[in-house]
């Protein structure tokens, strides 16, 4: 995969976010995902790739979405032929969530994320808009602890292999009634728990990176966020295991189809034949090369969001690439026209 990959994605989320954020506590989330998503199709649009979205959203909640098929690079373009030779690129693969977190940008409140991952064509889990159940930890406690074990154990486990006590560690939690179990086993065995309303993205990264002050993502949220989560562990060394949940009277939001039965009829038309296979990072984010982007919309654990200034705005961003081995912050300044000043912090 051409390495300028690696740099020009991040002009990607640079530029859902910094339109998302123009929505930021406007109370429309509809609006903060559409211009998320538009913008971000504007600029991949632009990028000398041949690439096709394989996790896109929208089928949830009718979400305005980069649809899942839909082809993007600049040699999707009309006039593609006069500039453009198909057969001289890579085909690749790419899963986005223009706007992580839209309740969050909606009512102003902090961790949402324009993010996407890449992979060579094949390198992603296509994973169907259902609920998936999570478990992710640093790289310390990769391959120890276990998404079949109980949340007790494998506290237990996360504290040997952290050296720290049970009590010092941190699990982040979706503010969900179908956790409610979940929340009195963490709080028993002596760890805190962090509720969160939206965004496990960021949380399932964060357990990654020590100073985060947070030691593991459990619980149940969205299958595509759950592949994009996968996608930045696998390149970390971060411990994350997914299992696909299509029993609407688990998830209890009704959100994932009318029954189990036509769920599972699903699953298998897309040809998933284990619907209760467990998969690990490697196995969601398969391809060789795998990329990750991230840009904050609203401050997060990770980044900062967007700040604007007269004629211009700052961003954070992350990028991730197995490739080069690396998790890069970079801190853009995008001037959009003749600014006052630009803005330092
Ligand atoms: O919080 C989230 C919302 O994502 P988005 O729709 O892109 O703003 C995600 O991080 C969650 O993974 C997930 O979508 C959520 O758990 C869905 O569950 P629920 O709200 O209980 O239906
Ligand atoms: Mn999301
Ligand atoms: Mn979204």
């Amino acid at each position: 995969m051409d390495a300028t990959l690696g740099l020009e994605i991040i002009e990607v989320v640079e530029q859902a976010a910094i339109a998302s954020a123009k929505w930021m506590g406007k109370g429309e989330k509809d609006t903060a995902d559409e211009v998320a998503v538009e913008a971000m199709r504007e600029r991949m649009n632009k990028i000398y790739m041949r690439g096709r979205i394989v996790i896109g959203e929208g089928e949830r909640d009718d979400a305005p979405m980069l649809y899942i098929g839909e082809e993007v690079g600049i040699c999707t373009q009309a006039d593609a032929k006069t500039y453009c030779n198909p057969d001289e690129l890579v085909e690749i693969d790419i899963a986005v969530d223009p706007c992580e977190g839209t309740n969050l940008v909606a009512y102003g409140q902090n961790g949402s994320m324009a993010v996407l991952a890449i992979s060579e064509k094949g390198g992603l889990f296509a994973a169907p808009d259902f609920y998936m159940k999570k478990l992710a930890a640093p790289p310390a406690a990769k391959n120890h602890v276990d998404i079949n074990k109980s949340a007790t154990e494998n506290l237990k486990i996360i504290s040997d292999c952290l050296d720290r006590s049970i009590e010092e560690l941190v699990v982040v939690v979706m503010d969900r009634s179908r956790h409610k179990d979940l929340i009195a086993e963490i709080r028993a065995a002596g760890a805190r728990v962090r509720l969160i309303s939206d965004g496990d993205v960021s949380a399932a990264i964060s357990c990654a990176f020590a100073g985060t002050s947070i030691h593991a993502l459990m619980g149940i949220g969205a299958a595509p966020e759950g592949v994009i989560s996968a996608a930045a562990m696998r390149c970390l060394g971060g411990h994350f295991q997914g299992q696909l949940i299509y029993d609407p009277a688990i998830v209890k939001t009704g959100l994932i189809g009318e029954s189990k039965e036509s769920n599972l009829a699903r699953l298998e038309e897309m040809g998933i034949t284990d619907p209760d296979r467990v998969y690990n990072a490697e196995e969601l984010a398969c391809g060789e090369t795998v990329l990750f982007a991230a840009c904050g919309i609203t401050p997060g654990t990770l980044m900062e969001g967007v700040r604007f200034f007269h004629g211009g705005a700052r961003t954070q961003s992350l990028v991730i690439s197995s490739q080069s081995k690396s998790a890069r912050f970079v801190d853009t300044i995008h001037l959009s026209e003749a600014p006052k000043y630009l803005q330092l912090k």
